[in-house]
């Protein structure tokens, strides 16, 4: 029997999709804007990083050579290696949008076959009746915010005025989402789960994505900062996906980050969500230590996306992918001789681009394993295609619309 692994990079996309123009993302690239600026001397911060981009393990497996495929540029500073060892390639997005859920719902086999509901309004964004039927169902004094903003700009603005009042920050972004952020101690973190409970049963009939809790803590001196208890209310996969499949097969299921949260906890198996990509990396390896024969682990690492992209921070986001590539070698240190591991993404969350908003991006693919001979992939027409393969490699059945390789 085999077992295979998949991990998902949130965010790291590898150049825009052929859609992009309708995101205003025609042009975005988040690993080859990545590396052009580390060349270039931006990506340098003391004590953090410096110079050009060092990915040598997923450069051996084949990061750079997918990436010049999905673009047609080199990854700048970036030396390939004449033959990886992985199978690597590029996958477009069918479904619309470019958010986690779309993405992840995708590899797993699921498109999305409908359109989102999207709060377009920059301001006033949550429609009256709607903001009316969370102060009810809320017992709430009102709520503040209520438009387009980024996460950590919008608690260093409204954090002390939520804590006199008692009114939650209520946002959203480009994205399929409506997020909620209250302290952690003064509103309570329960309270605000809760509350984001009653908010996704009433934003159910307009297709929004997710719901997010986003507790923090700190006060207006110290300055505001969230915590590690945030929490998606996504809804449901319209479709089976290879999670639902092996479920249904009895086959072992690890779940590491927020995949739980993603697939709304259905056939998520043993979920595993510590803070932290590094945290998280551990867990996986745990993870892949207990799989048995026929198992599947599914993680994802969100740090690159919350950290990094949406924040635009540069040296931050190499730092992050410098990490994961120098830890790789333990997990592949870890794999049996009948283990498949896939490396990917969800989107692409460009840090140079204007704005703070996820981009419409192809993204990498990576696939290797001890048996498994390093070739190309080639432009996947679908995300879909890495279910297709997995569950063919798990002897599950082809599942999903995809095309294995
Ligand atoms: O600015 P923060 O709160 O991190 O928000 C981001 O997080 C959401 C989920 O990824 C995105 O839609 C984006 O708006
Ligand atoms: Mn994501
Ligand atoms: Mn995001």
């Amino acid at each position: 029997m085999t077992r295979a692994i998949l991990i998902v990079l949130d965010s790291v996309g590898c150049g825009a999709a052929e859609d992009a123009d309708a995101y205003g993302d025609a042009g975005a690239d988040t690993l080859g804007h990545l590396a052009q600026a580390c060349a270039e001397g931006r990506g340098d911060r003391d004590g953090l990083r410096g110079g050009p981009l060092k990915l040598p393990n997923l450069v051996r497996l084949g990061l750079a050579h997918a990436c010049e495929a999905s673009t047609g540029r080199p990854l700048a500073g970036v030396t390939k290696p004449a033959d990886p060892t992985g199978q690597f390639g590029y996958g477009v997005e069918i479904s619309q949008g470019k958010d986690t859920p779309s993405g992840h719902w995708e590899i797993a086999g699921c498109p999305v076959p409908f359109k989102w509901g999207y709060f377009t309004a920059l301001e006033n964004s949550f429609p009256p009746d709607l903001v009316a039927a969370i102060i009810r169902d809320g017992a709430l004094p009102g709520i503040l915010g209520n438009r387009h903003a980024s996460g950590t700009a919008i608690i260093d603005e409204l954090g002390e005025e939520h804590i006199g009042t008692g009114k939650p920050i209520c946002y959203t972004s480009v994205d399929s989402v409506l997020q909620i952020a209250a302290h952690e101690e003064h509103f309570g973190l329960e309270r605000l789960y809760d509350l984001c409970r009653k908010v996704r049963a009433l934003v159910d009939p307009l297709r929004i994505g997710r719901v997010i809790a986003r507790p923090f803590v700190g006060t207006a001196k110290t300055g505001f900062s969230r915590t590690g208890d945030r929490k998606d209310f996504a809804i449901p996969p319209p479709n089976e996906t290879i999670l639902d499949r092996l479920a249904a097969q009895g086959r072992a299921i690890i779940t590491v980050g927020k995949i739980g949260d993603i697939f709304a906890h259905r056939a998520t198996g043993e979920e595993i969500k510590p803070f932290g990509n590094a945290a998280m990396f551990e867990a996986a390896l745990d993870a892949i230590d207990r799989l048995p024969d026929g198992g599947f682990c599914f993680v994802n690492l969100v740090d690159f996306d919350t950290e990094y992209g949406h924040r635009r921070d540069v040296p931050g986001y190499a730092a992050a992918l410098e990490a994961f590539d120098a830890l790789l070698p333990r997990l592949e240190a870890k794999l049996r001789p009948g283990d498949l591991t896939v490396i990917t993404a969800d989107h692409g969350n460009d840090p140079t681009w204007p704005g703070t908003d996820h981009t419409r991006e192809h993204v990498p693919i990576l696939a290797f394993g001890p048996r498994i001979a390093g070739g190309p992939l080639g432009g996947r027409e679908s995300f879909a295609d890495i279910a297709a393969t997995l569950s063919l490699h798990l002897g599950i059945g082809r599942l999903g619309p995809g095309r294995p390789w």
